[in-house]
């Protein structure tokens, strides 16, 4: 079976903390993919090689692979150039997503021509683009791409307040690759809505795998 194939219609689960989280931690991100795995997840999101290394030691699930790398005040941070792309392929990965937004990239590489030099580059890897709205998913079909992912509603300054169910239901119509539903999709019940609309997969993040996230949400409700 292919790692696409395994995680149609299935839970991928985001495993990240990031430097200043509380459990920024390859080690513990590792135990996060046992636990997903144990919960019956189909795969697992993960960024840095350091992460996946030790995820790879614990599940044996297909792995969407990123690196967040920030240049200078550059706003696109999730895979942005082919130094990254070029890491993540060492590491072996079913599939890597970088950032398919429009916008200007750190090393003002068009989006289209990134898409391309990595397929020509990586002809059978699979490439995720994490994208913001419909404009940009269309283009990066239109480029090669082999799928999108909503990752990006409500990111960019130009879908600030965008609901990301509204928006995937969008790009499902608009694209014939697969889309998968990431971002904000925070409930059991908005994940089941996201297979129903049309999403290929779903990746959940934040409300899994962020604790500090998970309590910020009981303490809000429970103070209002
Ligand atoms: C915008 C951004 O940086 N998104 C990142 C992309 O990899 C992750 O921090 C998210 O956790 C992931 O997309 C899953 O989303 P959520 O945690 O909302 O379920």
């Amino acid at each position: 079976m292919t790692a696409l194939e395994k995680i149609k219609g299935k839970l991928v689960v985001s495993c990240q903390a990031l430097e200043h989280e509380p459990l920024h931690s390859s080690y513990i991100m590792g135990r996060m993919a046992y636990a997903a795995f144990e919960g019956g997840a189909s795969g697992i999101r993960a960024n840095t090689v350091s992460d996946i290394k030790e995820i790879k030691k614990n599940v044996d699930l297909p792995i969407i692979g990123i690196i967040k790398k920030n240049y200078g005040d550059c706003p696109v941070f999730i895979t942005p150039t082919m130094v990254e792309v070029d890491q993540l392929m060492e590491e072996g990965l079913d599939i890597i997503a970088i950032d398919a937004t429009l916008r200007e990239r750190p090393d003002r590489v068009s989006t289209e021509d990134f898409i391309k030099n990595i397929k020509a580059k990586y002809p059978n890897s699979l490439i995720m683009g994490d994208i913001s709205n419909v404009e940009e998913a269309v283009a990066a079909e239109k480029a090669g791409i082999d799928m999108v992912g909503t990752t990006l509603v409500g990111y960019t300054d130009y879908t600030k307040g965008n609901d990301p169910l509204t928006e995937l239901k969008k790009v499902v119509e608009a694209v014939s690759i697969p889309v998968i539903g990431e971002g904000n999709i925070d409930t059991p019940e908005k994940a089941k809505k996201a297979l129903e609309i049309g999403a290929f997969a779903v990746v959940v993040g934040g409300a899994i795998t962020r604790p500090q996230q998970i309590t910020k949400k009981f303490v809000t409700c429970m103070n209002k």
